[in-house]
């Protein structure tokens, strides 16, 4: 007999401690100033402090499995052994470690965005010949530490269908062959561990299947049905909750009714749509419904008038119906109570993870209040947060001229050589910046003394560069705090907070502003910056803005106006910005959008609509700027390739973009031969402690050569230096330069054309270096 699921829970919580302790755990533990058994300790302890807090909050059904010390695709790599041989060390820790960040002996693993968030997971290599074996250590360990404290839990697993589709093709791989196929082989795991689980008494599993909200094919939908059946048929295992998140299951939902599982998770704030679904599933009528009701996206309180009427018309379709999150808390700051500087009307709106689950709690109560069998109230339909897009229309301003025109205006403006080198704006973060900016904050340091602090950091970072001999140059961005968070400060409408901290990767974590009102640029924000940098060098230095699109992605917005209009107003702002750098004299200014991909709807439907509001959004921003000077883009971790048209469309002047540390697999796009502008694949990965030589470097200027004419190439790393040390920074970058020097000499000289390069780069097959010397295909 199963036991019923308990009437209350939430899907995952955030693991990075309510001060970071691990964050703090882990980078003590990389410097090597604490062993591996405190780092253990630290974990346990915030695990044990999770669930305790859990419980007393009322939550009555706990998750484990939920903490990582990196990132849980990683840790469930770790168990199914899918670990590359290069990565493999004594300890798991340490192999995680060496999968994720890479060391002197391995290059590191692929990471990307998880799902629409602002969360990056380890993307696993799965081949062929990958021989899976189950290693449960790190599930059952959390239930053992839990159970000694006197609870029960449901470990958390990445179920393994979205495993394998969040896998690449491990090096080797034949073409064609997908992570998929090795299903069956990777269930026979899947059944070791949940066998294993029940052996700890363990009476429900928690399965996560959030790659089952994106479009699936029926091959897929197919395969999704049979790997359920199959661990359904497992004799005395646990009872088994599959769970969706950031999304409708839509299709996906008859297949899972369809098979033995015991309980659906159904995330109702985001995937609304599948509450009509259910009611039209007739196989929920024997399970369990976990009802994702409350938002694990959203930092604002929960209606709980709709949450209880969403409930309450869910009922007759399943046996029984829990109270849950949308997804796992993993991107909410821990706790609103603590914010302090908030202005108290606004805190009253907000919940974070800890209110959350106290929501939850509440609203389980208030389930069981209503007998059962009383009607359903009116349903509200919930507002769609991509809904209504209403692109406002760009400013009727002069239009930039087409992109051949501006090149050669730049190019006799700023006459720069082929293969130019740049950086991708921000310098080391240095342990001292940190402390004077605390310093300020608290008052023990004056407005006067921190912004000569920051000049000073501003004359080393040029002299630096132009020491390295870098050709565009940049101020290094030491004011920032975090490239969204500086501009939240100076913009009206948002709020920023003090402890809001939520995991980005590994022990970076990020402070999500929160967008509440219009948004209003009350005066210029970074041009005294640029300009104080200019002023120090004859070198062009680079203006450095972050785009609408990212400073929305990585805030908490409003949602009481559609998000393309919230967009728009960001993009006003950004867009005055750039008028007031280009008064100030600056030549090239570059407009960040690392999150371009990062908000696209999951599924094909949004998809185009999302992208041509959001490309609105950019050219809004930057479509005012002259046509000599040079529009710069970012673009990092967002799989450029799949949205090289959209990038196409932002109609920058020159694009830079993560590269190396995807191992070249842009270059491979054929969209990219077809990309008529100025692009910087990064050519090294700037997220690992490694310094790559000059012989590297130029492997990756010349993988780029073969794929782009040398005028448009670019020459910079993959993304900020922010989170590396000067020495290694400076190592690299020495390199870098080195690299495109030796490059430029001997493939270049024919395609030197000054203005006219783009054109004869794009025809002159001899700018292209010759197979023979182009060196091997990097990694
Ligand atoms: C995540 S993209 C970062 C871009 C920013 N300009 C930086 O260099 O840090
Ligand atoms: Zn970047």
């Amino acid at each position: 007999m199963t036991a019923p699921f308990p009437a209350s829970t939430v899907l995952g919580y955030p693991r990075i401690g309510p001060d970071r302790e691990l964050k703090r755990a882990l980078e003590a533990y990389w410097r090597q100033d604490i062993g591996l058994r405190e780092l253990r300790a630290t974990g346990a302890g915030l695990r044990e402090r999770t669930w305790m807090r859990l419980a007393e909050l009322g939550l009555a059904a706990l998750p484990s499995n939920t903490f990582s010390f990196y990132d849980h695709v990683l840790d469930t790599a770790i168990m199914v052994d899918a670990v590359p041989g290069r990565h493999r060390r004594p300890q798991a820790e340490d192999t995680a470690f060496a999968m994720a960040r890479g060391d002197e002996h391995a290059t590191p693993l692929r990471m990307t965005k998880w799902f629409d968030t602002n969360y990056h997971y380890i993307v696993p290599e799965i081949g062929p010949d990958t021989v899976f074996r189950a290693v449960c250590d790190k599930p059952v360990a959390e239930v053992r530490q839990a159970r000694a404290l006197g609870l029960t839990t449901r470990p958390v697993l990445l179920g393994p269908v979205t495993f394998l589709l969040l896998s690449q093709p491990g090096p080797g791989a034949p073409a064609g062959f997908r992570p998929l196929e090795r299903l069956r082989d990777l269930l026979e795991v899947y059944e070791r561990v949940l066998s294993a689980l029940a052996a700890e008494g363990v009476p429900w599993v928690q399965l996560d299947e959030p790659a089952l909200v994106a479009d699936r094919t029926p091959a897929e939908l197919a395969a999704t049905g049979e790997a359920y059946r199959r661990l359904g048929a497992l004799t005395g295992r646990p009872a088994l909750l599959v769970a969706s998140a950031y999304g409708e299951l839509g299709a996906a939902l008859p297949v899972l009714a369809g098979t033995p599982v015991e309980a659906i998770g159904l995330d109702l704030v985001r995937g609304a749509a599948d509450l009509d679904a259910a009611l039209r599933t007739p196989g929920l009528a024997a399970k369990t419904v976990v009802a994702g009701v409350v938002g694990g996206r959203e930092v604002w309180r929960t209606d709980q008038r709709r949450a209880l009427s969403t409930l309450l018309a869910l009922r007759p379709a399943a046996a029984r119906v829990v109270v849950s999150t949308s997804c796992s808390l993993l991107h909410l700051p821990y706790d609103v109570e603590r914010e302090d500087g908030l202005d108290p009307r606004l805190r009253a709106r907000l919940a974070f993870a800890e209110q959350k689950v106290a929501e939850v709690v509440e609203l389980a109560g208030r389930l069981a209040g209503v007998p059962a069998g009383s009607p359903a109230p009116d349903r509200h339909d919930p507002a769609s947060r991509q809904a209504a897009a209403d692109p406002s229309p760009v400013p009727a301003a002069p239009a930039r001229s087409p992109y051949p025109v501006r090149a050669a205006a730049q190019q006799a403006h700023l006459g720069l050589p082929p293969l130019a080198t740049t950086t991708i704006g921000s310098f080391p973060q240095t342990g001292e910046l940190r402390a004077a900016r605390a310093a300020l904050a608290a008052g023990r340091l004056s407005v006067e003394d921190y912004e000569e602090r920051v000049r000073r950091e501003i004359r080393q970072v040029i002299g630096l560069q132009e020491r390295l001999g870098l050709d565009v140059l940049v101020h290094g961005e030491p004011e920032r705090n975090d490239m969204v968070q500086y501009f939240a400060e100076h913009l009206e409408g948002f709020a920023v907070t003090r402890h809001g901290w939520v995991q980005s990767y590994g022990s970076r974590c990020t402070r999500p502003p929160i967008l509440h009102g219009d948004v209003r640029r009350p005066e210029p924000i970074t041009v005294r910056w640029t300009r104080y940098a200019q002023s120090l060098t004859t070198r062009p230095v680079k203006g450095m803005l972050t785009g609408p699109v990212t400073i929305a992605a990585w805030s908490f917005v409003r949602e009481d106006l559609p998000l393309a209009r919230v967009v728009a107003q960001i993009a006003d702002a950004v867009r005055q910005e750039v008028a007031d750098l280009e008064a100030a004299g600056t030549a090239v200014i570059q407009v960040d959008e690392p999150a371009l991909r990062e908000l696209m709807p999951l599924r094909a439907a949004g998809q185009a609509a999302y992208l041509a509001w959001a490309v609105g959004a950019y050219r809004r921003a930057t479509g005012g700027a002259g046509d000599r000077t040079q529009i710069h883009t970012h673009l990092c971790y967002s799989d450029a390739g799949q949205i090289l048209q959209a990038i196409d469309a932002l109609d920058a002047d020159v694009t830079t973009v993560e590269s190396a540390r995807s191992h070249g697999r842009l270059l491979a796009e054929p969209a990219v031969a077809a990309f008529a502008r100025g692009l910087g694949p990064g050519v090294y990965d700037i997220h690992s402690p490694r310094v790559p030589d000059a012989a590297e470097v130029a492997g990756g200027i010349e993988a780029a050569l073969r794929a782009l004419p040398a005028a448009e190439v670019w020459v910079n790393p993959d993304c900020g230096l922010k989170t590396r040390t000067y020495r290694q920074v400076e190592s690299a970058l020495a390199a870098m330069v080195e690299a495109a020097r030796q490059v430029r000499a001997a493939v270049v000289p024919l395609s030197r054309a000054g203005a006219g390069a783009t054109a004869a780069g794009r025809s002159g097959a001899a700018a292209r270096p010759s197979a023979a010397g182009a060196g091997a295909e990097r990694r």
